[in-house]
């Protein structure tokens, strides 16, 4: 009997690198949670535990902190892409690497009416994230970047519609066509091209988010997601896919009867579970294959 070593990959998960930009007295800043994966030849680490092809964790680490430095973070693409090409093009044993980047946003705080200039309140708002993986060396090398977000919640108080389903001996649910319609959403778009101006395209993908949750007469969150994903594509010819996961944030009138008070969706208990959870992946029908832009590293094995 033969055994062999299947799939390997290893790196450093979350390292949490904050660079301020000080060089005026009024300060910028970036706080990043990074993570590393590299992928190559590691067979004999594993078998034999020998280190020599092991650039170690600790070194992809320091390299992290060493490139916000050197390289900046202008945007998390840019800095992501930076070192995964760093770890593949410098290194004879890698020939993958997976970087994964959430970025926290925060904004001045304002004192005395004016904004200032080195505090910061943190947005309770979502997080911005990039996946980034480059294969090969050389000529051939492949780059994959996927921008996203998560934890933009988000909440419709009429608009929203939920009618015409399926009905069996178990249904209960009551048709409505007014109810108010809420999630935290995780979405993450396929660039095809890395000739991007990460900054600007960030806040515009956002803006269509929200711009379509808020005016689409939503007739399922189904709906609501892939005219998000639909307008994105139909805007953006550089992205070729979107995916969407929304858990349904269901708030149930609040039954206020019992003290003769009448309730015209005015009062509500937002469930935190269970939750539906409705996710989509929306497609350009001639995009171009995602090879492994979407493997998740950090999710692999929990
Ligand atoms: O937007 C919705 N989609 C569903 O699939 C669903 N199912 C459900 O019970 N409520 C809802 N709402």
């Amino acid at each position: 009997m033969g055994i062999i070593l299947g799939e390997n990959q290893y790196g450093k998960a979350e390292n949490r690198v904050v660079r301020i930009y000080r060089e005026t007295p009024r300060h910028e800043i970036k706080d990043i949670n990074v993570g590393s994966a590299l992928r190559g030849d590691f067979t004999a680490a594993h078998t034999d535990g020998d280190q020599r092809k092991v650039l170690p964790t600790d070194t992809q680490k320091q390299t992290a902190y060493a490139y916000a430095k050197e390289k900046g973070i202008a945007s998390i693409e840019q800095y992501g892409l930076e070192l995964a090409r760093h770890f593949v093009d410098d290194y004879e044993p890698v020939d993958g690497a997976r970087i994964e980047i959430e970025e926290y946003a925060w904004e001045r705080a304002v004192v005395d009416g004016k904004e200032h200039d080195h505090t910061w309140v943190r947005k309770g708002q979502e997080v911005r994230t990039a996946d980034i993986t480059v294969e090969g060396k050389g000529e051939g090398q492949k780059t994959w970047v996927i921008g996203g977000l998560k934890d933009l919640v988000v909440l419709k108080s009429t608009g929203s519609e939920f009618h015409d389903f399926l009905e069996d001996e178990y249904t209960i649910l009551q048709p409505t066509t007014d109810r108010v319609m809420s999630t935290s959403l995780v979405a993450k778009w396929r660039f095809t091209t890395t000739d991007v101006d990460w900054e600007a395209i960030y806040p515009a993908i956002k803006q269509i988010i929200v711009d379509t949750f808020a005016t689409v007469q939503s007739l399922a969150l189904q709906q609501t997601l892939y005219q998000m994903g639909k307008t994105i594509l139909e805007t953006y010819d550089f992205i070729a896919e979107v995916k969407l996961s929304a858990p349904n944030i269901h708030h149930f009138v609040y039954d206020l009867s019992p003290f003769g008070l009448e309730n015209n969706k005015e009062v509500f208990n937002a469930d935190d579970r269970p939750y539906g959870l409705i996710q989509a992946t929306v497609t350009r029908d001639d995009a171009p294959d995602a090879g492994p832009a979407w493997t998740q590293q950090m999710a692999w094995l929990g």
